[in-house]
């Protein structure tokens, strides 16, 4: 029996919704079969942090790794994904479940993701609850919406959080039909050379039987 996928991506696309000012998706053909050419090639123009991404150290940090130089070992293995439907503006502490060891963990905080909309009220990821994260041996965080501090945040105080424990970070998963639980994540970044981040294919795969 296969074991089953839950494709947690956004499909990349012109009206994908992007942070307020940044670089639309944009896809432009470059050879196309229909004048004449033996194949069809595009050009992509996008944020980085279009749709489902990798953030680098480089993002929060002028002089930490580009996405090119991080390990690949935080983005694929063991995850637990938890349900964070209603904790409010901040996933606080106190709304962490017993983690059972979790290296890597998701956190589900929409009902049903803003596939049409930008949503700048999301849900954001308290520093307090990083620093839990941290302790307790996580090494990669995730989740659905679109950063993990607040949209207004000048201080990205879970971002300079993720960067003292050396974390790594998922942002812009689609998590609606995923039961909480554990499960296999595969989501590797491009080695973007100078990359502050980058797009994602992130699945969650059954574990294998015991
Ligand atoms: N595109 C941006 C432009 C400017 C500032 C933030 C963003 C973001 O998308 C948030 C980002 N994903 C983050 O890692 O917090
Ligand atoms: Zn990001
Ligand atoms: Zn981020």
């Amino acid at each position: 029996m296969p074991r089953r996928i839950w494709d947690i991506s956004q499909v990349l696309r012109p009206d994908l919704p992007v942070w307020p000012g940044d670089t639309a998706f944009a896809q432009v053909g470059t050879w196309q079969m229909e004048q004449g050419s033996p194949v069809n090639v595009s050009a992509l123009t996008m944020s980085t942090h279009s749709g489902a991404h990798a953030d680098a150290p480089l993002h929060y940090a002028a002089d930490a790794p580009d996405i090119a130089s991080v390990a690949l070992e935080p983005y694929l293995g063991p995850c637990l994904v938890v349900d964070a439907r209603n904790c409010g503006a901040l996933v606080e502490p106190g709304h962490l479940p017993d983690l059972a060891g979790a290296r890597r963990v998701l956190f589900r905080t929409y009902d049903r993701f803003p596939h049409e909309a930008w949503d700048a009220q999301h849900t954001a990821i308290a520093p307090a609850t990083i620093r839990a994260l941290a302790d307790a041996g996580v090494i990669l965080i995730g989740m659905d919406g679109p950063s993990l501090d607040p949209q207004d945040s000048k201080a990205m105080e879970a971002h300079l959080e993720v960067l003292a424990a050396d974390m790594r970070v998922l942002e812009g998963l689609v998590l609606n039909d995923v039961p909480p639980g554990q499960y296999e994540l595969i989501a590797l970044p491009l080695a973007i050379e100078r990359g502050d981040a980058s797009p994602v294919r992130a699945i969650l795969r059954e574990l294998p039987d015991a």
